[in-house]
């Protein structure tokens, strides 16, 4: 069973520790919501996970594979998958090219029959007809041919899901997947999320502020509070506990006043 496990995984920024000892284990088949309140270390400890950060001390391992000291390329070949960044993409291709390119970087060697024409020709078809699979599950065909660089906010982030999905990943890692998304485009990934859900050989993780949201889609939720793990359950056990209520306390006097604000 290829279980994602971080052990005391800590990192310090100075005399800031923003990722406490954090043990955790994430089984296939389970998508995990990592909640907390701002500041809590939720992205810190995504980017210890996918490598992004180093850690201080603790360890992540991935199907018993030791990955802590590895970089983040060594870690997405290994099988984590975290949304990529756009900068890293080719500005002037068309988004169709891009997620070619991705699916050709993942496939590399799979499919590779020897370099005659015909087969680099219909290796060429295949990962285009993939690409635009992908492309549909993102609702993006009607974006196949537009270059990168002028996508909308909102495509950009369809995109980064798009891509993710090219690389086949064993983890999926979500870090607010709809931020920043019209009403019309937040559903198409969230739907895309629940079919990912069906594979049970996959592990998704995905940091979320809407409640509801993970109401919806957690199997399992962690609360984060100051880099601590301090709650890990069932989404209605872990909602209605009291450390999660006092987590979101302050969120929710927020929310009130803006509300108030609002009306006044
Ligand atoms: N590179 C860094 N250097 C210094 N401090 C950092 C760095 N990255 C994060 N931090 C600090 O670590 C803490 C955790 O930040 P993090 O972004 O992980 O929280 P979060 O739970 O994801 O918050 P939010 O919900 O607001 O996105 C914060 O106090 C933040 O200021």
């Amino acid at each position: 069973m290829s279980t994602l496990a971080t052990k005391d995984l800590t990192i310090r920024f100075g005399g800031h520790v923003a990722v406490n000892g954090v043990t955790c284990s994430f089984e296939p088949g389970t998508l995990t919501a990592i909640v907390g309140p701002n500041g809590a270390g939720k992205t810190t400890y995504f980017n210890l996970i996918s490598g992004q950060l180093k850690a201080t001390s603790g360890s992540v391992t991935l199907g018993g594979q030791d990955l802590t000291g590895q970089s983040v390329s060594a870690r997405t070949h290994a099988g984590l998958g975290r949304a990529f960044q756009l900068t890293n993409l080719f500005p002037n291709l068309s988004v169709l090219e891009n997620v070619r390119l991705a699916v050709q970087a993942t496939q590399e060697g799979k499919h590779r029959r020897g370099m005659n024409l015909w087969s680099i020709w219909s290796d060429h078809n295949a990962l285009t007809q993939r690409a635009r699979v992908i492309l549909q599950a993102v609702a993006m065909t009607d974006r196949a041919d537009t270059p990168v660089a002028s996508l909308p906010h909102g495509d950009q982030r369809k995109l980064e899901v798009a891509l993710l999905m090219a690389l086949e990943p064993q983890v999926y890692m979500f870090d607010e997947p709809t931020a920043g998304m019209s009403h019309d485009e937040a559903p198409v990934i969230l739907n895309l999320i629940r079919e990912l859900k069906k594979d049970k050989t996959k592990i998704i993780l995905l940091v979320e502020h809407k409640m509801d949201v993970v109401r919806e889609l957690a199997d399992r939720i962690i609360v984060l509070t100051n880099g601590t793990l301090v709650a890990d359950g069932p989404p209605a056990e872990v909602i209605a506990s009291p450390v999660v209520q006092e987590a979101y306390l302050g969120v929710s006097k927020d929310a009130d006043k803006d509300a108030e604000k609002e009306a006044a």
